[in-house]
């Protein structure tokens, strides 16, 4: 017999339903700065998706300090509650930074947790000097290209309530760690831990960056959606970021149509793909909340852990 689901399944409109009185804090121009290259999102999505999933998360992060109370009412001590920590998960090309960077805003707009930080994992991969003294500069995303510990201990320190806890900054742009960059988390509230392996087991004997988690988000699609999005993405940015000479992606500005959309494809098959099947996908079913997209990028169910 199957293991019964840990999850309850919702469609878009069983779940828009339960924004209740939730208010839009955003306008329309804020959200166009906060949307990723390429991604359609609009003020339906933010009304229909993301104010019940903040009432959601709101409720969760209620919960999670009234369990910190209770473990001070046991000890006897009035010890700062930890920060509440809210992975984000899945493919590149998905969607998690939008879905990221939307959270950020709209969370920090309850008067009961203002201060939202956002890590992404790409802070923590290994400079490209390093990927290619490995010999896997190819296998940027994959497990083995971050500094696993390094994140670990960055997420440790700012649950721990470290007051100011640093990560290296990673550039799209350069394509690389930013020498000398950083970027500092000072107790926040929330911690949003947005990145392709956040739900990740670690190896024997260690800890993962999950086990810090209060929450998680897996962003979720059809392999075949996520792969015209990469190549449709690949296609804007090649208009645009490629265009910049300082962008380490600039020689593909000055490729044909054809020969870009081989380019990107391939890209996808050997390095994005390969990965969301072996790495990301696998860790779906660890996460407390699924968002289903379909293939306009607009989320059509949404499974939330019950167990
Ligand atoms: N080569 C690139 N140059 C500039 N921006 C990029 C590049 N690749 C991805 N981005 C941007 O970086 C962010 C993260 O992208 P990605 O890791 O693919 O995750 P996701 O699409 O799930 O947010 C997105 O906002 C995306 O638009
Ligand atoms: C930087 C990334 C590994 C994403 O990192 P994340 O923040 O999810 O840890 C990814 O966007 C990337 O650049 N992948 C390499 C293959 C490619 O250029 O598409």
């Amino acid at each position: 017999m199957e293991a019964p689901t840990p999850y309850v399944e919702l469609s878009r409109e069983q779940w828009r339903d339960l924004r209740l009185n939730t208010p839009l804090t955003l306008t329309a121009e804020e959200l166009e700065e906060l949307r990723g290259v390429d991604d359609p999102i609009d003020l339906a999505e933010v009304t229909d998706i993301y104010l019940p999933l903040t009432r959601l998360l709101n409720l969760h992060f209620t919960g999670a300090r009234q369990r910190s109370a209770a473990v001070n009412t046991f000890l006897g001590d009035d010890h700062a509650p930890p920060p509440y920590i809210l992975g984000i998960a899945g493919s590149v090309a998905v969607g998690k930074s939008t879905t990221a960077r939307l959270l950020h805003t709209l969370l920090a707009r309850w008067p009961e947790h203002s201060r939202v930080e956002l890590i992404t994992t790409d802070s923590f991969l290994y400079p490209n000097k390093v990927l290619e003294e490995r010999g896997i500069p190819h296998r940027k995303g994959f497990p083995e290209s971050y500094d696993r510990r390094a994140l670990v201990r960055f997420v440790a320190e700012v649950k721990a309530g470290v007051p100011e806890v640093r990560a290296p900054v990673y550039s799209h742009l350069e394509y690389d760690i930013v020498p000398g960059a950083v970027q500092t988390v000072r107790r926040p509230d929330i911690l949003i831990v947005e990145g392709l392996n956040v739900l990740q087991p670690a190896p024997p004997a260690a800890l993962a960056v999950n086990d810090y988690f209060d929450f998680s988000i897996y962003v979720d699609a059809k392999v075949e959606d996520i792969r015209t999005w990469y190549v449709d993405r690949f296609h804007k940015l090649r208009r645009t970021a490629f265009a910049d000479p300082k962008s380490y992606f600039s020689y593909i500005a000055d490729m044909s149509e054809e020969e870009a959309t081989r380019f990107a494809r391939n890209v996808w098959r050997d390095v994005n793909e390969l990965n969301l099947v072996e790495n990301i996908a696998p860790t779906r079913g660890r996460a407390g909340l699924v968002l289903l997209k379909g293939s306009d990028h607009s989320v059509r169910r949404i499974r939330l852990r019950r167990t």
